[in-house]
Parts: structure tokens; sequence; C-alpha cells
């Protein structure tokens, strides 16, 4: 999917109403740490959007982040945080519950389950809930950079085994560090929200819809330049004006020291040793 735009549109906190929104929702959860919000951040090709910690307990709201103006990713906090109290951790259950239980639009849920581990007993309740829920149950075994390929394997099928999945849960091994799995995520996304994987945009898609976006650029330019009361210039032909391009200041200032500081040393640069 092309990213056209991705904002953290709504936060919504222990206190708050459960949103109502317009476009259909594909939640992520999983225990504290495993690597939901980096996940977003992968999948939207955005470094820092959603915050995330090497410290568990970060995400504390539910969070959802419109794309495109087309659908929701939701970021909830994770569960089994240790350090924080019972009383906080009954308070967060509640709201993801809470949500998960009224949102309207709530399309799946994504279960993460950090690959190195086996699933805990609060993985295997949400997973039993996702089924009895009847949401397509689809599982991202995470941080797979962190494992070696033989036992990635060992360890999906020892995932299986003890979540008791049936034949048809996919499970996607995936990597915030590698992102590795991005593809296979989104073309599961896009199938889940809009029937089927989008169409990747063609290489002259892509060219027709640059200049395009240049054109309208360029246009916008000339207006706000007469808006002002100038003469529109293009940028090269403000350059050309100047007659001193930057990049050529700037290597003679390079050579220049270069120069000054071999004489210091009293060397030839040129001289072979
Ligand atoms: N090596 C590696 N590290 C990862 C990966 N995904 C996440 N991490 C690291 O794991 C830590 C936790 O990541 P987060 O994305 O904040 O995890 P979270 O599930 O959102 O955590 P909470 O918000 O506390 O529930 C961070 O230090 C990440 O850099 C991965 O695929 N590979
Ligand atoms: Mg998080």
């Amino acid at each position: 999917m092309i990213i056209r735009s991705a904002d953290l549109e709504i936060v919504c906190g222990i206190t708050s109403e459960i949103p109502d929104t317009d476009y259909p929702e594909i939640a992520f959860a999983g225990k504290s740490n495993v690597g939901k919000s980096s996940l977003i951040n992968t999948l939207l090709n955005r470094k820092g959007l959603a915050r995330t910690s090497s410290q568990p307990g970060k995400t504390q709201t539910i969070n959802f982040y419109n794309i495109n103006q087309t659908m929701y990713l939701v970021d909830l906090p994770g569960y089994g945080y240790a350090t924080a109290s019972v009383e906080i951790k009954a308070q967060w259950g509640k709201m993801i519950e809470r949500y998960l239980h009224t949102s309207k639009q709530l399309l799946a849920v994504f279960l993460l389950i950090d690959v190195r581990h086996e699933p805990s007993d609060n993985d295997c309740l949400m997973y039993q809930w996702m089924l009895e829920q009847g949401y397509s149950p689809v599982i991202i075994a995470t941080k797979m950079d962190k494992i070696s390929r033989g036992e990635l394997d060992r360890n999906i099928a020892r995932m299986r085994k003890v979540l008791g999945t049936k034949e048809d849960t996919v499970i996607l091994p995936f990597s915030a560090q590698t992102k590795q799995g991005t593809e296979e995520i989104w073309r599961l996304m896009e199938t889940l929200a809009f029937g089927a994987p989008l169409e990747e945009e063609t290489r002259a898609q892509q060219q027709a819809r640059i200049a395009h976006e240049k054109q309208v650029a360029e246009q916008k330019a000339i207006a706000d330049a007469q808006a002002r009361g100038e003469e529109y210039a293009p940028k090269k032909e403000r350059w050309k004006k100047t007659g001193h391009p930057v990049a050529k200041k700037t290597a003679q200032k390079h050579q220049a020291k270069k120069a000054a500081k071999h004489k210091a040393l009293g060397k030839n640069p040129n001289k072979r040793k």
C-alpha cells in the first residue's frame, strides 16, 4: 500500500469513550514489549510515529492511526506488564476489553507473540477469544531476526502446539529490524479491509504520479509568487542567477583547507610515498 498519510488521530485512555470511527480497524494485541508499536512504524515506514521503548509498558492508551483516510491501525497497550500495579493492570485490561467488545469497525485482531518465547496463558486466552468472536485469527511471530532459520521453524511449530491453532490460522514471521514479513502483513490487511491486495503501482504509473505531483507543486509556486507580486523563477534559474553554485564554493573551501593543512605539515599532497 502506498502510504499517503498516516496520522495518530484518536488517543483513548482508561476513562475515554470508545470512538465510533468511519473506517475499518485492525488492532494489534499482545504482551508488553512484544513489538506492537514497532510493527506499526514498520508497516507505515515511519520511524517514530508510534512511540516504542525497550522498557515494557510504553503504550498506555489505545492509539488509532488513520491511514490514507481508508483504515485505522490500532495500537493497544500490552498485557502482562509485570511492574505495573494490580489496579493499573486491571484498568488497562478493562479498557482493552471494552474496546474489543464495543468497537463497531473492528475487522481483525492481530496477535503478536515474541517468536523466541512460548505463548503465555494470556496469549492463549486472547487467541481463544478471537476464535469465539469470529475474527480471522492472525498471529505475528515477532523479532524473527533474533533467532536462526531452524529455530524459527521449531518455535513456530511450538507456538501452534501451545495455542492449539486451527489449520487456517495464519502465523506470519516478522522483524521490525530487517522488515521481513512487512509485505505479507500488508497483503493480508488489504485483503481483510478491501477484499483483495491493492494493485502495486507500476513503474509507469509511479513516474506519471511523480510528474503530476511536480506539475501541481510548480503551479502552486507560480500562484504563490504572483500573490506576492513577484515573478516566478524556477529553482534552477535562481541557482544560475547567482553564478556561484554552492557545491563549487564548498569544493573550493575544502581544497583551500586541505592545502593549508599540507603546508603546515610540510607535505606535498600530490607526491607519492
Ligand atoms: N531485534 C528486534 N527488536 C525489536 C523488534 N520489534 C521490537 N523490538 C524492540 O522491542 C522493544 C519493544 O518494542 P515496542 O514496539 O515498544 O513494543 P510494544 O509491544 O509496543 O510494547 P508496549 O507498548 O509496552 O506494550 C523495543 O526496544 C524495540 O526496539 C524486532 O523485530 N526485532
Ligand atoms: Mg507499544
